[in-house]
């Protein structure tokens, strides 16, 4: 693979974009994020990495926790999991509240807001919700190596104070039976999980057993089993980008998760894992030069899962 061309490809694709889209404006320490900040890792198999722009900055990883989480909750209760959230695509935002309603407080899958959420208090019930936080944090570090990943306090006030909608979605699971713990102690480590800062290479690295069976392929960690890994990166291709899913899926091929801190995690199932951040968000919260970058990087390497 000739790295400098297809980083020189990227670049020249993304350049023209940079700047573009929204900025996350609901709380004001995503507000004040460089809207032209750009940076992207690609880590594979062998742990070669190969980098852009600002990957070494750390940024708000948001809902892109919602992975890790997953591959937790699957690790510690394995089917049981699908019985608090489903597995389809929701077609809706992120925060979407009337689905819920029709579908008895069972979210339609783990990577939208109240599925997370359920799968935070499955965690939190198995352990207490700041243990389950520290839980993740250290994962974070065995994994990539690196223990300066750290949790924004200043985010997670933040998310906490602005959070009426989580509340909302979270009270409404309680009121049909779907939380096991007070609702403010799921919560708790909910606005927590998304107010860690990863960069982008810290963020591939640790991802890096996604593309390899569940298996960290250089420390040889077992995290999830190879069926479960497979599902995990299934749901990231149905429901990754919410009601973007599908529009993702059609231009990149690669199972994802995107965040409301311009990051996206991507899985390349047998080369790598890719981590790109540029604050811009399209409507669904999706990082819009991100994508770019990744449309790119299929197109040239080939990674896409369908050719
Ligand atoms: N899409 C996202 O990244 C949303 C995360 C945000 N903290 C929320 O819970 O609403």
């Amino acid at each position: 693979m000739d790295w400098q061309a297809i980083t020189a490809r990227i670049e020249a694709a993304v350049a023209p974009h940079i700047g573009s889209g929204k900025v996350a404006d609901y709380i004001p320490a995503l507000a004040r994020v460089d809207p032209v900040k750009f940076g992207m890792a690609i880590v594979q198999g062998n742990g070669e990495m190969i980098t852009l722009g600002d990957s070494h900055e750390p940024f708000s990883i948001q809902s892109i926790s919602k992975v890790f989480t997953l591959s937790m909750a699957l690790r510690l209760y394995g089917e049981q999991v699908w019985s608090r959230v489903g597995r389809e695509p929701s077609g809706s935002a992120f925060n979407s509240i009337v689905q819920l309603e029709n579908e008895k407080g069972v979210p339609r899958n783990p990577l939208i807001n109240a599925g997370a959420i359920a799968v935070t208090d499955m965690l939190v019930a198995g352990s207490n919700r700041d243990a389950m936080v520290e839980e993740l944090l250290t994962r974070f570090h065995r994994l990539s190596g690196d223990t300066t990943i750290w949790i924004d306090e200043e985010v997670a006030q933040s998310e906490s104070a602005t959070g009426s909608r989580n509340r909302a979605l979270a009270h409404f699971m309680a009121a049909f039976g779907n939380m096991a713990n007070p609702v403010e102690d799921a919560l708790h480590a909910y606005f927590r999980q998304c107010a860690i800062r990863m960069s982008c290479r810290q963020l591939a690295r640790a991802a890096l057993f996604l593309a390899y069976d569940g298996c960290d392929p250089i420390n040889r960690d077992r995290l999830v089993t190879r069926e479960d890994c497979r599902r995990i990166n299934a749901v990231m291709m149905s429901c990754g980008h919410y009601d973007n899913s599908g529009d993702f899926a059609y231009r990149i091929g690669l199972p994802g998760k995107s965040g409301v801190g311009g990051g996206i995690l991507c899985i390349a199932p047998g080369h790598g894992a890719i981590a790109v951040w540029s604050p811009g968000l399209n409507a669904s919260g999706t990082s819009m030069v991100g994508a770019i970058a990744l449309e790119e990087l299929v197109e040239a390497t080939g990674w896409s899962v369908f050719g």
